[in-house]
């Protein structure tokens, strides 16, 4: 589960955001509809916490993250939250398997290669396990990037413009598969957006 309430941020004096309360229980997707520079990416990286909002509360699974200090935050956004970024950041000298194994390393976990194994036969990468991931198209890394941000069961996945480079085909494949891997593991699933095609797909919807 996460609500924010009355959440407020300033990159300075003259750009301030207020933004609209949010609420998205587990197994619920929230879609956040916004333009360009309306604040998207700042909101998500509130929601995450890689950003500390002026003022307001955002909680997850019961937690406030506003009171947690710097080394909780980090302890906390590895082992809770699930972040899928618009275009996905990997270690380039790793393979896709042990991409996806550091999400447990960074949440101090076991390694957990069934699970690894198990989301890539899902996501339909299990062919592509011993690459590097530069060796893998947009798409396939798109849904990679998927399969690491739930490989620790996170209560919250945060998705930032998931299918902004992707064409139709694998926008609704990208968004299927988000909303199937957050219903299986019963997280709450945002996703920020300016990609007017994914509005029919979300039944609960923010303007910013
Ligand atoms: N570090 C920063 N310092 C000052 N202003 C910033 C900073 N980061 C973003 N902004 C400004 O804040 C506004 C919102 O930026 P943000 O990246 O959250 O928008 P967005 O809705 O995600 O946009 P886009 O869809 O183009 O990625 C923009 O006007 C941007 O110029």
């Amino acid at each position: 589960m996460l609500a924010t309430n009355q959440l407020t941020f300033e990159y300075g004096p003259t750009k301030r955001f207020t933004f609209p309360d949010l609420l998205c229980a587990d197994r619920e997707a929230l879609l956040i509809l916004g333009r360009s520079g309306t604040g998207k990416t700042t909101l998500l990286h509130l929601l995450a916490l890689l950003l500390r909002p002026k003022s307001g509360s955002i909680v997850i699974n019961n937690t406030d993250l506003t009171r947690l200090n710097p080394a909780e935050t980090a302890a906390f956004r590895a082992a809770h939250v699930g972040i899928v970024y618009q275009k996905p950041h990997f270690v380039s000298s790793l393979s896709v398997l042990d991409n996806l194994l550091m999400a447990n390393y960074l949440a101090s976990k076991p390694q957990n290669s069934p699970r690894a194994r198990e989301l890539a036969g899902q996501l339909g990468f299990a062919d592509h396990l011993d690459k590097k991931t530069h060796q893998l198209s947009q798409g396939e890394q798109q849904r990679v990037s998927i399969a690491r941000a739930v490989m620790n069961q996170p209560g919250v996945i945060l998705a930032d413009e998931p299918t902004s480079s992707l064409d139709d085909e694998n926008t609704a494949r990208v968004v299927n598969l988000l909303r199937e891997q957050s219903g299986q593991i019963g997280a709450s699933l945002i996703v920020v957006t300016h990609d007017q095609r994914l509005k029919d797909a979300f039944q609960n919807r923010v303007a910013l």
